[in-house]
């Protein structure tokens, strides 16, 4: 078996020749770690870092389509750049390691995302355990994050980012909404100790309803809303993307696609600046495909909840969350959709909703407002006011 290589990408085109498969591997990345181990096995070339592409040929005044499509569209429908240099956090907290917080800390020990990731869940033993759990894989895996866990809230104390995660799950039957008081409480208890130990920390709430617990978030903690951030959008857009990709018959690296709006059945995907290989969808799918695929990303969670019986998804809302975490801490760039308090964006104020946004070390940079349809922005208005509904506002 050949042995791997890591290679600079002035080997890239040499290693093309040869007819080595060559992946684009970014530093820091997620994706490193994993591709690094999987390289190992199969013997192939690892890039650090983006590759150098050539300029498509410019015409005579003629513009590719491809060139006219991206133009429209501006950044969003360019894949996020990652650029060399990530900050990597000192300290990541996770207020519940159940399944979506178990499979959070393992993704964010195996991208050296952080040099100490502490758990945090009123399950006795739980969070130690699975701390433990993860220090073990370092023999293996070389991973270099220092795991604690416990039951004590002020394991939050100095953390950059803190990723709330507790509190209940749905089940078949349930809708999200139906867990708000039970979560609620959850969250403002969340909120004291994350207000005393880690006051600078940038938060990030995973706990459903997403958008209520978002509201609850920073009313109980007093935060601005640029420091308290809804995970839900990258999610829906990964299903939203799956699900056109397997209509297309493409791979979902091809597909750029995104959703806004809440994290309900208010969900508003946006497939007028939706793209498959560069081109709008309806030059591969019909427009009963396309809502196909709508319904489909609205209705992904309560799929897997119907079949799991005794709770909801975990591995791709934990991928969802170190999506985020990576804006944050600069490993992506470019418009990302979160939610986040709206001051007057999309003509909506005083509620948290989904929108594209651009993130930093301080959270929330800038809100980006994009032209929608109308249905579009109705259905993003439409989200906005069933929340203001569910929390009486
Ligand atoms: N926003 C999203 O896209 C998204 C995606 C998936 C799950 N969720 C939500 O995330 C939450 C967690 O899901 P899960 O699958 O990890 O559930 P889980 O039951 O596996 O884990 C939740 C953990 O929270 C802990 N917990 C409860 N109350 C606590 C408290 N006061 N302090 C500390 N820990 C506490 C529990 O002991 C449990 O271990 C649910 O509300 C779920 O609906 C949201
Ligand atoms: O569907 C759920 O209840 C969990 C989560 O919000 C999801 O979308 O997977």
């Amino acid at each position: 078996m050949a042995t791997p290589r890591v290679i600079g990408s002035d080997a890239v085109e040499d290693a093309r020749r040869r007819g080595r498969i060559v992946f684009e591997v970014l530093p820091g990345d997620i994706v490193t770690a994993l591709a690094r181990e999987t390289a190992e096995r199969v013997g192939i070339a690892l890039v650090d870092g983006p590759l150098e592409r050539p300029k498509p040929p410019r015409t005579d005044g003629a513009v590719s389509m491809r060139r006219v499509l991206y133009r429209r569209s501006p950044k969003w429908v360019a894949p996020s750049r990652a650029p060399r240099k990530a900050r990597k956090l000192g300290k990541l907290a996770l207020i519940g390691a159940g399944g979506v917080g178990g499979n959070i800390a393992h993704l964010a020990a195996m991208a050296d995302i952080a040099d100490e990731i502490a758990l945090i869940d009123i399950t006795p033993g739980l969070a130690a355990s699975t701390a433990l759990d993860l220090n073990h894989t370092s023999g293996i895996t070389g991973a270099r994050a220092r795991c604690v866990g416990g039951e004590a809230m002020d394991l939050v104390a100095g953390a950059d980012v803190v990723v709330v995660t507790a509190g209940r799950a749905r089940r078949p039957g349930m809708t999200r909404a139906d867990l708000i008081d039970v979560n609620a409480r959850v969250i403002r208890q969340s909120a004291e100790a994350i207000r005393s130990a880690a006051p600078n920390a940038i938060v990030i709430v995973v706990t459903n309803p997403l958008d209520e617990m978002t509201v609850e978030m920073l009313r109980a903690t007093g935060f601005p809303r640029e420091q308290v951030l809804g995970m839900a959008g990258t999610l829906d857009s990964s299903r939203f993307r799956n699900a056109l990709a397997m209509a297309a018959g493409v791979t979902p690296a091809d597909v750029e696609a995104f959703t806004l709006g809440s994290h309900g059945d208010e969900m508003a995907p946006i497939p007028s600046r939706a793209r498959i290989k560069g081109r709008p969808l309806d030059v591969f799918l019909s427009r009963e495909q396309i809502e196909a695929c709508v319904q489909d990303a609205i209705t992904g969670g309560g799929q897997v909840v119907a079949l799991r019986k005794s709770g909801s998804a975990t591995i791709a809302p934990a991928h969802a969350s170190i999506e985020l975490i990576d804006h944050i801490r600069g490993a992506r760039t470019g418009p990302v959709p979160v939610s986040v308090m709206l001051h007057g964006e999309y003509g909506i104020d005083g509620v948290v909703l989904g929108v594209p946004a651009h993130l930093g070390a301080g959270g929330l940079v800038e809100v980006e407002e994009l032209r929608l349809t109308a249905k579009e922005n109705a259905a993003l208005q439409n989200a906005a006011e069933a929340i203001r509904v569910r929390l009486g506002l």
